[in-house]
């Protein structure tokens, strides 16, 4: 170097903090969440060497060190909020909160990671805390929304109260509802059918909300010819798993809970967990992991993840139309029943399960996996499909009835094609032989509801056999009692009311029955709009 060449002055400390916080800055506000998480650790660890070096010398320096350190904990906890990196983004409140513990950015952050945990409560206290510097910064408006927000999910998440009527009446336009997590009257137990089950711990009756959960992970595409449609499935579950693996990765309380699923092996010995672990407001934060490889992580996904689209679930809203695929926790204890009484409803990334019938205290809430409105033989099929006999109440029955060959023959009669008002009129007249009653007769008629179905939707059938079967309503209301309300069987029914002109007894009906196959979730208008959706 010439003797006359400039040397460049040395970077302070104070240099290097300060292009640190400019371009960390410049990286969250560019929505580059990752990357100012970086910068953002690059410049609190300077900043805590430069207050220690700094040390008792100078209390004023120290103070305005505090205050960038502070801010840069909240801002660094915004960016791992968006990358739902939740327990991290918690422990930089935290840190920031400690320094200064009314600060506005810190506090509206740990409201917002809070709701995002389910903690509605808490983060009610957050965002109740950050009004008065609202109000004095000018961001009362912000911090009112996420009042508001939190006080409806609060009050969802304690009474199980929820309403849709507005978003269905207005056919699903704008955004999807924001829901609560809630968990109505159940607890898990050992269960008669398979491993633990989900019960009722009071009466429930039809419509009723067991609970509302949230996805841990969902993937959804459109399905369309054979070949594309396997290789879209196939990218979707590597999808599924790796939204699944990153989860488990950055939640404890998530790499838990999923390691208390069954994954199919000596379900009889697995531990009952506590149903307070799945509670929205849970406290629990010492969580024993598990170990959770990759073999097992998909083998609990096999047994419990779920399709949106199947027959005792209903989409409404912008997902109807896709292949949904998705694990909800608390949901995953549900076992099957081919006389189920609970169905589910689908919004956005939450599963909602009602009650689909009427459900004592002590009875477990079951599910149909598959369509349970079809013959023992066929429900048979699919739950080895499924990999496990089913040992539900029905097919007990069902496969001990001594009368079994004559049914059969009813089934493989239809099969052949035979008249669907015959076969109706052969297993009505058979079970009076055979003095079946009560919920074994709802039984029997759901095996071959597709005849009954057939015969009270034709004319030309119910002018023949209308006078020597049933009445469609009475067989409606057996089939509801003995398997829940179900949407072809309410095609059968509201298609049958209409014929008759709505008066106010098949009004009530039609309510009673739709309050079982959509929950008590929409008020009455809203539910006559989706009753009528499914026959237009
Ligand atoms: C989503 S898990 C249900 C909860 C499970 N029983 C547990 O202990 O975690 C699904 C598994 O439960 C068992 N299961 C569910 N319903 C059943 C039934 N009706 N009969 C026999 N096994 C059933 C099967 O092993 C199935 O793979």
């Amino acid at each position: 170097m010439r003797e006359d060449e400039q040397v460049p002055p040395l970077e302070t400390a104070e240099d290097v903090m300060q292009q640190l916080r400019s371009k960390a800055t410049e990286l969250l506000l560019r929505e580059e969440w990752k990357e100012s998480v970086q910068v953002y650790s690059q410049f609190i660890n300077l900043c805590q060497e430069q207050i220690i070096k700094t040390g008792k010398n100078d209390p004023d320096q120290v103070s305005k060190l505090h205050k960038s350190l502070c801010l840069a904990f909240s801002n660094r906890a915004e960016a791992r909020l968006r990358l739902r990196d939740f327990n991290e983004a918690l422990q930089d409140c935290e840190q920031a909160l400690k320094l200064e513990t009314t600060h506005f950015k810190a506090l509206l952050c740990k409201g917002k990671i809070l709701l995002s945990l389910n903690r509605y409560s808490m983060a009610l206290d957050c965002f109740k805390a950050t009004l008065l510097e609202a109000h004095a910064s000018g961001n009362l408006e912000t911090v009112n929304g996420f009042l508001e927000k939190c006080k409806k999910l609060e009050y969802q998440s304690r009474t199980g109260v929820f309403d849709l009527s507005d978003w269905v009446l207005n056919g699903f336009r704008g955004k999807c509802p924001e829901l609560a997590e809630y968990v109505g009257a159940v607890q898990i137990k050992k269960s008669e059918v398979s491993g633990r089950g989900l019960y009722a711990t009071k009466n429930i009756d039809a419509g009723t909300l067991v609970l509302v959960t949230k996805a841990i992970a969902s993937e959804r595409g459109i399905l369309s010819g054979e070949d594309s449609s396997e290789r879209a499935q196939l990218v979707m579950w590597k999808n599924f798993i790796d939204k699944i693996v990153e989860s488990t990765s950055k939640c404890q309380r998530t790499h838990h809970l999923i390691s208390t699923l069954s994954s199919g092996e000596n379900e009889d010995e697995l531990e009952v967990p506590d149903i307070s672990l799945f509670r929205p407001e849970s406290e629990e934060s010492n969580y024993s992991n598990g170990k959770l490889d990759m073999d097992r992580i998909l083998s609990i996904l096999d047994v419990n993840s779920l399709v949106e689209e199947a027959v005792a679930a209903k989409v409404l809203g912008k997902n109807r139309g896709f292949h949904g695929v998705g694990l909800w926790l608390l949901a995953s204890f549900i076992n099957h029943s081919c006389n189920p009484n609970a169905r589910r409803i689908h919004v956005g990334d939450f599963v909602m399960v009602h009650a689909s019938r009427d459900v004592k205290a002590g009875e477990e809430i079951t599910l149909a996996y598959f369509d349970m409105l079809s013959s023992l033989e066929k429900r048979k099929e699919m739950s080895k499909t499924w990999g496990f006999h089913c040992n539900c109440k029905r097919c007990k029955f069902e496969e001990g009835l001594s009368s079994k060959q004559e049914v059969r023959e009813i089934e493989m009669g239809l099969e052949r094609g035979i008249d669907a008002g015959c076969a109706v009129y052969r297993l009505e007249e058979s079970m009076k032989r055979w003095i079946i009653r009560g919920k074994e007769k709802g039984y029997m008629r759901a095996s071959i509801w597709s005849a009954y179905s057939e015969a009270y939707g034709s004319e030309r059938l119910m002018k023949r056999w209308g006078r020597r079967i049933p009445a469609m309503e009475a067989v409606v209301d057996s089939v509801v009692e003995a398997v829940g309300s179900e949407e072809r069987v309410s095609k059968v029914l509201m298609k049958g009311l209409k014929r008759k002109g709505c008066g106010v007894a098949e009004m009530e009906r039609a309510m009673k029955f739709g309050r079982g196959l959509y929950g008590k979730v929409v008020k009455k208008q809203a539910l006559k709009s989706l009753l009528e959706m499914d026959i237009s």
